[in-house]
């Protein structure tokens, strides 16, 4: 549910909204800015290593069937040395590079503006094309936020162009991702599995094929889930608020 003009409308003394989410896509940012209300969050950095650290853990689980291990399952993929994809080089993409150089990674990435210091201190490949992280990519990634430009990102054309051998890890927003097009591609072998902390929508209804498909691991977006993490969000998004409230600069501010 998105915090919007109409609720925005009915509120005029409101002041400030702060979220203790690093993603804004739950509040409309734009009408909230109209209506000179101040918008805070808690900034990527507080949550990317809690999130990288689960993107792994998806990333080996699904590669390893780890959560399959009781049952007969083939053999799983080797991670050492395979490719790895990321798809927006944020805090949380640069906190999976750093733990993909464990893994002797060839690492990809493809993001709006390239970060050629980033690239060259943690050995990464820039892609300009998204098509040609997918054809290269073991693994891929999505670390970005949902906006316009990112709704919808990976559709059928897109899980095309990736290898029938690779997995699709999405810690970013499930909108980012068409679930049907994710769903036949599976169905079909077009990729191999799939690891999701977001979908699309956020729960899934109970008799969605995703749920029960062995290729497919999904979590209830849970990867920034850590106490550590949690305490800071909390706190940032207080302190916001006091700002706020006083009519102050937000620490950490949106808008
Ligand atoms: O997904 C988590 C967040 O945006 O805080």
């Amino acid at each position: 549910m998105t915090l919007g003009k109409e609720t925005m409308d009915l509120l005029p003394n409101l002041k400030v909204i702060s979220t203790s989410n690093t993603g804004v896509n739950h509040i409309d940012v734009e009408a909230a800015t109209a209506h000179g209300i101040r918008v805070g969050h808690a900034p990527g950095h507080f949550l990317s290593d809690s999130v990288a650290d689960f993107t792994f853990g998806l990333l080996l689980a699904s590669a390893r069937s780890i959560g399959y291990g009781n049952k007969l399952v083939p053999p799983g993929q080797q991670v050492t040395c395979s490719t790895l994809g990321i798809v927006g080089l944020g805090n949380i993409g640069r906190a999976v590079a750093e733990r993909a150089i464990g893994f002797k990674m060839n690492i990809l990435y493809h993001s709006r503006t390239r970060k050629e210091e980033m690239e060259k201190y943690l050995g990464l490949t820039f892609c300009s094309e998204l098509k040609e992280l997918l054809e290269e990519s073991d693994f891929v990634v999505l670390c970005v936020p949902l906006t316009s430009e990112t709704k919808n990102l990976i559709t059928s054309k897109e899980l095309g162009f990736m290898k029938s051998t690779a997995t699709l890890i999405n810690v970013g927003r499930g909108g980012t991702v068409n679930h049907d097009d994710l769903t036949s591609a599976l169905q079909d072998g077009i990729i191999k599995a799939a690891a999701l902390d977001v979908t699309e929508p956020p729960v899934l209804p109970t008799d969605h094929p995703l749920l029960n498909m062995s290729n497919v691991i999904i979590t209830p977006h849970i990867a920034a889930n850590t106490v550590n993490d949690f305490e800071r969000a909390y706190f940032a998004a207080l302190d916001n608020l006091k700002a706020g409230i006083k009519g102050e600069e937000l620490p950490y501010s949106v808008n």
